[in-house]
């Protein structure tokens, strides 16, 4: 233990340094308004050159500015003590003086590399690290680690009994906290890994995986600002509750950079939550579906007019079924895409038309261009071929295997029969709004098959107005919103060229999300983060890894393992392992570190019984934890549990279903039925065991009898 006078020296010594940067952010932060308003001064001057540097430099003293007023609780969060004799203190974003000495080095930067990788055993240079918490603007607490206990100067005073530890029992909140300040040795070898190529985090629950994705997605944007933060960082998560859970550690981290998407909101226009059941799931997953859905891309629309009939000075032409389907499988050879050559398909027509006129020796006959042009001013000619074959929307397709004899001709020799019947009868119910998670790598594949119609050369919108011919900008606000866009944000909804793509939770993504993901990262460097022993997929493995294989590519990899589990007491470890033994009795599993001396506690009551029991123990949980509780349902009970605890109004409780919970945390938790958990597919024990790992302080399950 410490003694009092002396934490309290040491704490003034550093809220003395802290004074100092905060008085000099407030400097930099006037200057960095000035600078904003020369910029707007120098438009005065009204020549075009003026303007460009005014451009440039409102952009770069409003970015400064923003950084400067985003929040920075914790700015100054490190210190170390070199041998040298030589002090570094470590923060969220950079600072230096007014003789541009460095108060604050930005923990990305290679000189605060130490702060996370120095060890007793390897000091680096390092003699004392020391880990700063504030509140505000004061410092509350300090936690040393005496690395090289040799090389220390008389009178250096270590103070504190461990920062991690602390930082892990704190409460949890309804997002997710950044790490910064106790990013630990092994975390940070997959952060700072090479920018290119493909860096595989694997561990088990808890190890910190997505909190290093994010920071390595921040730590990229750092390093290599033009690349990363020009061509964008894609950070993709398994569900809309997962995303909303991480969003905000971005930010927090000083980067706005990146996008951030589910699984099920990566098409364009439609955000799906529903899970489909694990078997339906493996069979819409499955690479199989591609060439199903390509059939279903070349077939007939349903409602297609059997003939064209069309009088002609008097006469009468006519296109048979045979004839028209003959025609548009010419026009639509296999690899083309549907929406594009649709113009290909109405050539067709013409000429077939034109052939028959000629043989019909219709009288007085006009050029071919002249024909064609007076049938296409005919509204009922022209609402044949719109009907005959109109631009596709994937959803339209796809709303195509909600009808039985459609779907058996797909999948006739693709899918078994079994499987043909649970897909059949999960889209029966579908409405065509009512898309699951699993559908939405379909729509994105069905979009790359049938193509986009060429569209004519359209303006690009101009974010500036034209006055008297000069580019000008009316608010600061346009500004902004022209600088973000195409640079940092705001990219088109179809944006394909990511820089960097970040994929959580990756045990779970399926072989045609992968494909899914593939297109979007084709230019981009991956960094990949999951653990197999948590997938849901109950499909083919050989056929998952080919996909992901294939999306990532013959890129270099850097593989990284995490081994010590943060979220979890060691006694709410013990259950999740024990479930997990089940199915893999020699898996590797992290050590939890935390013991909190309170043991998870396991109920078992009569069926009618179990929604009390769940309010009750939900409301005892609730009370007992100072942040959020989590109840977690079996997939195909959500809607009725959500019902059961419906006058429950705290905000820190979140009720979820298995899939949901994925890469969730909360300080407790109750699991709802969890043998019916386990029976519910094949990866019944898996599913579980991810359940089981989600609580930090208490963890209640409830069977029934
Ligand atoms: N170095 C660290 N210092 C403090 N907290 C940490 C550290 N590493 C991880 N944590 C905390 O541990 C918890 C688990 O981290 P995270 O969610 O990233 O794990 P995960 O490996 O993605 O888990 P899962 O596979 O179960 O989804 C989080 O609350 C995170 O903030």
């Amino acid at each position: 233990m410490t003694d009092h006078t002396t934490l309290r020296q040491e704490i003034e010594a550093e809220q003395r340094h802290l004074d100092r940067v905060y008085t000099r952010l407030a400097q930099l932060r006037r200057s960095a308004e000035l600078a904003e308003k020369d910029g707007y001064q120098l438009a005065r001057v009204g020549n075009f050159g003026a303007l460009v540097e005014r451009d440039a430099m409102v952009f770069h003293a409003a970015r400064r500015r923003h950084t400067l007023d985003a929040e920075h609780e914790g700015l100054v969060f490190g210190r170390l003590d070199l041998r040298s004799g030589q002090v570094l203190h470590i923060g969220r974003l950079g600072v230096r003086g007014e003789h541009a000495e460095p108060l604050v080095i930005d923990w990305r930067a290679p000189a605060a590399a130490a702060f996370y990788q120095a060890t007793a055993a390897d000091p680096r240079n390092v003699v004392r690290r020391r880990v700063i918490s504030s509140t505000g603007e004061r410092v509350t607490r300090i936690e040393d680690d005496l690395l090289d206990p040799a090389a220390a100067p008389d009178g250096m005073r270590v103070v504190g009994d461990g920062a991690l530890l602390a930082t892990l029992s704190r409460t949890t909140g309804r997002g997710m906290r950044d790490i910064v300040a106790t990013i630990q040795r092994e975390q940070d070898e997959a952060i700072r890994s090479p920018a290119g190529g493909v860096t595989m985090v694997s561990g088990g629950p808890g190890t910190g995986k997505t909190a290093v994705a994010l920071h390595r997605a921040a730590y990229l944007l750092y390093s290599d600002r033009n690349r990363f933060a020009g061509g964008g960082v894609l950070v993709v998560g398994p569900s809309a509750v997962f995303v909303e859970y991480i969003a905000s550690v971005l930010p927090s981290l000083g980067e706005n950079a990146a996008t951030l998407q589910s699984l099920g909101s990566m098409f364009d226009g439609v955000t799906a939550s529903r899970t489909d059941p694990a078997a339906v799931a493996a069979i819409k997953g499955s690479l199989r579906m591609r060439q199903v859905l390509e059939r279903a891309a070349r077939d007939q629309v349903p409602d297609a007019p059997g003939e064209l009939r069309l009088l002609y000075r008097g006469e009468l032409l006519r296109l048979t079924a045979a004839e028209l389907e003959t025609i548009r499988t010419r026009a639509l050879p296999p690899g083309a895409r549907r929406n594009e050559v649709r113009r290909a398909g109405f050539d067709g027509i013409f000429h077939a038309l034109w052939s028959q006129v000629q043989r019909l020796r219709v009288g007085r006959l006009p050029d071919q261009r002249t024909f064609e042009d007076e049938i296409a001013e005919r509204s009922e000619f022209r609402d044949f071929l719109r009907a005959w074959w109109p631009r596709l929307h994937p959803r339209h397709v796809l709303a195509w295997l909600a009808r039985p004899e459609r779907l058996r001709r797909y999948t006739a020799g693709l899918l078994s029969n079994a499987e043909f019947r649970l897909l059949a009868d999960a889209y029966r119910t579908m409405g065509t709004d009512r898309f699951s998670v699993g559908d939405v790598a379909m729509l994105d594949e069905l979009d790359n098959l049938l193509g986009r119609p060429a569209q004519p050369a359209r303006r690009k919108r101009d974010p500036y107005q034209l006055i008297g011919g000069v580019r000008e900008v009316t608010t600061y606000a346009d500004r902004q919103r022209a600088s973000r866009a195409g640079r940092d944000g705001e990219r088109p909804s179809d944006y394909r060229e990511y820089a960097h793509v970040v994929v959580d939770e990756s045990q779970d993504v399926s072989p045609m999300q992968w494909r899914m993901l593939g297109r979007r990262g084709r230019l981009a460097s991956w960094t990949v983060v999951g653990d197999p022993a948590q997938t849901a997929w109950t499909g083919d493995p050989a056929e998952l890894s080919r996909a992901r294989n294939k999306a990532l590519g013959r890129r270099p990899r850097h593989e990284f393992t995490l081994s010590t589990n943060y979220r979890n007491s060691a006694e709410i470890f013990a259950v999740a392992a024990r479930a997990i033994r089940e199915v893999f009795p020699d898996l590797p599993l992290p050590v939890a570190v935390r013991s909190t001396g309170v043991q998870p506690v396991e109920l078992t009551v009569p069926a009618a019984d179990l929604p009390e029991a769940v309010r009750e123990a939900t409301t005892k949980l609730l009370a007992e934890v100072e942040g959020t509780v989590g109840v977690i349902a079996p997939v195909p009970r959500l809607a009725e549990i959500v019902d059961w605890l419906a006058t429950t109004t705290d905000p820190r409780l979140q009720v979820v279903d298995t899939m949901q919970a994925k890469g969730m945390e909360y300080d407790g938790v109750v699991l709802v039925a969890p043998a019916q958990i386990r029976a519910d597919s094949a990866a019944g024990g898996r599913t579980l065991y991810v359940a089981l790992s989600r609580a930090t302080q208490r963890l209640t399950t409830i069977d029934e009898m």
